[in-house]
């Protein structure tokens, strides 16, 4: 399930990564809820993701709630050229923890990298932001494509070896291959 403030690219993420587009022009918020399929082949296995678009809008707040108990993975999405996208995600965790289930599956984006020019939140306090809260942490362009494939692929392995292994160290290998996979693919963009 995908969360976060209206306009922080949600719907433009899952876009990217179901039909490899960008929406770009106008802005067509989120009506309460929608979802797409996407299967993808993890190590072998075809694990197929059913991915949940919600409204950031505060007034559809009450239609979410109601979907976040039965998500398996929040990406909670923050825009790198809003502060206050990036100032409300602590209120966000606090609905996060209070509707989903305790061992939910979390990673943190912040989004619109591409925009360098307006951009106002530094990466690093986006990896100390998830450092603090515990959480996997990536820095993604809904627009460039850059990690969108890699957090879901992410979320996939998490979910994929819950359904199949022991739960010991899971966050650990989750946050491991994100850093490591996040930096090289950081490492290499344009
Ligand atoms: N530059 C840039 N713009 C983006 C990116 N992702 C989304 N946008 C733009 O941001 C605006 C909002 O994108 P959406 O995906 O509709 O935002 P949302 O989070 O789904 O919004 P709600 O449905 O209201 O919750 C659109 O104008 C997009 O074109 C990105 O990675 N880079």
């Amino acid at each position: 399930m995908l969360v976060g403030d209206s306009g922080v690219g949600k719907t433009c993420l899952l876009v990217r990564f179901k039909d490899g587009a960008f929406l770009a022009g106008t802005f067509i918020s989120t009506v309460g809820i929608d979802f797409r399929n996407k299967v993808l082949d993890v190590d072998g296995m075809k694990v197929k993701l059913q991915i949940w678009d919600t409204a950031g809008q505060e007034r559809f707040r009450s239609v979410t709630h109601a979907y976040y108990r039965d998500a398996h993975a929040l990406l909670l999405l923050y825009d790198v050229t809003n502060k206050a996208s990036f100032d409300n995600i602590q209120a966000w965790l606090t609905e996060i923890q209070e509707y989903a289930q305790r061992d939910v599956v979390l990673m943190l984006l912040g989004n619109k990298v591409d925009s360098a020019q307006e951009r106002v939140v530094k990466r690093e306090d986006g990896e100390k932001l998830a450092k603090e809260c515990g959480l996997p942490f990536m820095e993604t362009s809904a627009k460039l494509g850059l990690n969108v494939d890699l957090a879901f692929t992410a979320i996939a392995k998490e979910l994929k070896q819950r359904s199949t292994k022991s739960t010991s160290d899971l966050h650990f290998q989750l946050h491991d291959y994100v850093q490591r996979e996040g930096r090289r693919a950081s490492c290499c963009r344009p």
